[in-house]
């Protein structure tokens, strides 16, 4: 209990300092997540205090919490580009590529880093790691066809040298995205080449994204025990 208290106090940190970045006028994307949580709530302080933004969304969960909080919100037709994304991670490397998609969120929340000029990644320290690849790499999948899929991304794994253990979330109930996909997350211990893996998972067909995050964030900022550590710069 203490532990987890003490955790939320982290991310509560990591996301006080992306706040930091937050600008009158500016056009955000909110991250999904715990942490990404923390944000959406302060950024909520902020804009009941005069403070004005537009603001879209990565997950049904993320929208509902923003308008509970009168933040005003968008879609990302109407606002094709924003200039800021802050979303958490599942890990983070020193050259700032990521694992996303533990909260299932990995396809809209690409899609929005994609429409971002920046994206700052907040999280607790316990996030920051040398190589990626302990915490299983999720990947969307559509239902159609999931057999045959997941042997197809079996066989690429094998082919890069990376056997790994798939495993369908959610089991015999599946996990279903806000997409309407299912997602395999794959146990892939250490990650030799994230941009090859990255490569060879987006040709699969089937395959609608994959928790690969790489080129996105221009900033991490990591809440340890003590400080908050900042990894790259906007
Ligand atoms: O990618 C995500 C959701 O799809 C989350 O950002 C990631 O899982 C981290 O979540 P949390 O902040 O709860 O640890």
């Amino acid at each position: 209990m203490a532990a987890n208290q003490d955790s939320e106090r982290l991310k509560r940190e990591a996301a006080r300092r992306a706040l930091d970045l937050v600008e009158p006028g500016m056009r955000l994307g909110l991250g999904t997540g715990t942490t990404a949580r923390h944000f959406v709530d302060l950024l909520g302080e902020k804009v009941a205090q005069g403070l004005k933004v537009r603001c879209v969304a990565t997950s049904e969960a993320t929208l509902a919490q923003a308008k509970g909080l009168n933040i005003p919100m968008t879609t990302l037709d109407d606002m094709p580009e924003l200039d800021l994304t802050v979303d958490g991670a599942d890990e983070v490397d020193p050259e700032l590529r990521l694992i996303k998609g533990g909260g299932g969120a990995l396809l809209r929340e690409k899609i929005v880093a994609a429409a971002s000029l920046s994206m700052a990644v907040i999280a607790d320290a316990s996030k920051a790691v040398a190589r990626l690849g302990a915490f299983p790499l999720p990947v969307e999948v559509v239902p159609f066809g999931l057999v045959s899929t997941r042997r197809h991304i079996e066989k690429a794994l094998e082919g890069l040298g990376a056997p790994g253990e798939l495993v369908l979330r959610g089991g015999p109930k599946p996990f279903v995205t806000d997409g309407g996909h299912f997602i395999l997350d794959c146990r892939l211990g250490a990650i030799a080449d994230p941009e090859r893996l990255a490569a060879a998972l987006s040709v699969i067909p089937g395959v609608v994204e994959h928790g690969l995050f790489i080129g996105y964030a221009r900033v991490a900022f990591i809440a340890g025990a003590d400080a908050v550590r900042t990894l790259g710069r906007l």
